[in-house]
C-alpha cells in the first residue's frame, strides 16, 4: 500500500521510548533485575518481543502469572520504573535528527502527539529531560486506555485527540507489537530499528523502515510536509 501523495499526511503520531528515545536497552535491564530479584527466569527477548508496548498493568501480571491487586501493581511498577529512569538518566537524549524533524513538522502545521504505553511519570522524564515536549500537542499514555500494543486503542485516542483521521496519520514506532497497533489503527507506519530489525518490522506491517530521523525516505518526506 502506498501513501496518496496529496493530499499531505495531517498528523504524525510519536511512541516514546525506543522512538524518541533510543532507552530500550534500559527498560529490558531493569526489567531483567526486576526479574531476577523475584525469582522470575526470563529471557531478554520477552520484554523486547512480547512486552514491548504493553502496559505495566498487562505487562506484571504475564511476568508474576498472577493478577495483582492494584497497590501491589503500582508498588512493583515504580520499583521497575524507578530502576529503569536511573539506568537511562545519564543518556537521556532525542534519537538522531528528532529534534530537526519535530521542528519541520511543527513548522508545516501537521497535528503531532506521542502516543505511548509509558506511565506519565516516565513520559514527563523523558519529554521534559529532552526538551521535546513542547512540539507535542497531545500526549496519550498508559492511563488513558487500558489495552496496550498491539491493540490500536493508544493510537486511536492520539488522531482522536489531535482531531486527525486515522488513514490520514503516520506512526513513527520502535516495537513490533507497536507496527501492529498502527496497522490496526489503519494508520501508516514507520518502524525504527532501535529494537527490532528492519525484517522484523517489515513483517509486522511498517510501510517504512529508518535508523533514526537524520534521513527520511523521499517518498515518506514529501508525504509529511510536502516542501521539507
Ligand atoms: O509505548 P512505549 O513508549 O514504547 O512504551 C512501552 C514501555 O513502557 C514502559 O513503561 C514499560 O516498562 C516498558 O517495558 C514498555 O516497553
Amino acid at each position: 500500500m502506498s501513501p496518496p501523495l496529496r493530499p499531505p499526511a495531517a498528523a504524525a503520531i510519536f511512541d516514546l521510548d525506543g522512538t524518541l528515545v533510543d532507552n530500550m536497552r534500559f527498560h529490558v535491564q531493569a526489567w531483567s533485575s526486576f526479574s531476577q530479584a523475584l525469582g522470575i527466569d526470563t529471557p531478554a527477548e520477552r520484554f523486547e518481543r512480547e512486552f514491548a508496548g504493553k502496559r505495566n498493568e498487562e505487562i506484571l501480571p504475564a511476568l508474576l502469572g498472577r493478577s495483582l491487586p492494584p497497590e501491589e501493581l503500582t508498588r512493583l511498577a515504580e520499583q521497575k520504573e524507578s530502576h529503569y529512569r536511573e539506568l537511562f538518566k545519564p543518556h537521556l537524549a532525542p534519537l538522531g535528527g528528532a529534534r530537526a524533524l519535530l521542528t519541520r513538522l511543527k513548522a508545516g502545521g501537521r497535528g503531532l502527539a506521542v502516543a505511548s504505553a509509558a506511565p506519565r511519570v516516565n513520559r514527563d522524564f523523558v519529554l521534559d529531560g529532552t526538551g521535546l515536549r513542547s512540539f507535542f500537542s497531545q500526549v496519550v499514555g498508559a492511563e488513558h486506555v487500558t489495552r496496550g500494543k498491539p491493540f490500536p486503542d493508544l493510537f486511536l485516542a492520539a488522531a482522536q485527540a489531535l482531531g486527525a483521521e486515522p488513514s490520514a496519520c503516520v506512526v513513527f514506532e520502535d516495537a513490533v507489537n507497536g507496527v501492529l497497533a498502527a496497522r490496526a489503527a489503519g494508520m501508516f507506519a514507520v518502524g525504527v530499528t532501535t529494537l527490532a530489525s528492519a525484517e522484523m518490522l517489515r513483517e509486522a506491517g511498517a510501510h517504512w523502515v529508518i535508523d533514526d530521523f537524520t534521513a527520511l525516505p523521499e517518498e515518506l518526506a514529501q508525504w509529511l510536509v510536502p516542501s521539507l
